[in-house]
């Protein structure tokens, strides 16, 4: 029988996963993923992101219902999960969207992960739907900016240039 300071503090243990975490996919939400990169910048921690997101994600909505949506995004999360190591974070910051940070890793070495994620991501059945195809942006600290802000500033724009040329690809920030 746990006395009740214990509960409590499972309560509590609780509540700060709950802040911390995405409930759809269970990886780090925006809010956990900037306290991890405010610790990398503080430790002058070089790393790389991919903003990863989903090609044409309204049309898996449309076609095949919301419900089948949210499985794709918890398959993509086990995709991402299966590619990331040990010291990387994987989180989810928006609807399709997902960022993996890599730390230690420049934006060459970072764009050849990507490229493994986008590979095997296209090559996967989704139970189904099918399949899907993502870009990623790519961009690094301190290399493209010394700030998260322009970090993902950056990594936005790459994301971006990814989609405007034909989508399914994986691009570094210049
Ligand atoms: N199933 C599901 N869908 C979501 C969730 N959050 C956002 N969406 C959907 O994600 C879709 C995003 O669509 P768009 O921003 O138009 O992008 P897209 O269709 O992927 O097109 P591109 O990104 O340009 O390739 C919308 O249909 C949203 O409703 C969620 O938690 N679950």
């Amino acid at each position: 029988m746990l006395k009740g300071e214990s509960i409590l503090q499972l309560q509590i243990g609780q509540l700060r996963h709950d802040a911390q975490t995405d409930p759809l996919t269970g990886i780090h939400n925006r809010r956990s993923l900037k306290v991890w990169l405010d610790k990398l910048i503080h430790e002058q921690t070089l790393f790389t992101i991919l903003e990863i997101d989903i090609d044409f994600f309204k049309r898996v909505n449309d076609t095949y219902g919301h419900d089948k949506g949210d499985e794709t995004l918890k398959a993509l999360t086990v995709l991402i999960q299966s590619i990331a190591r040990k010291d990387d974070i994987v989180a989810r910051i928006g609807g399709e969207e997902f960022v993996l940070v890599i730390p230690n890793q420049n934006s060459e070495g970072a764009f050849k992960i990507a490229e493994r994620l986008r590979l095997a991501v296209e090559s996967s059945y989704i139970d189904t739907i099918g399949y899907i195809t993502i870009s990623i942006g790519i961009a690094s600290y301190p290399e493209h900016g010394t700030n998260i802000d322009q970090v993902f500033k950056k990594a936005d724009n790459a994301l971006y240039y990814a989609k405007e040329h034909g989508r399914n690809r994986s691009v570094i920030a210049n």
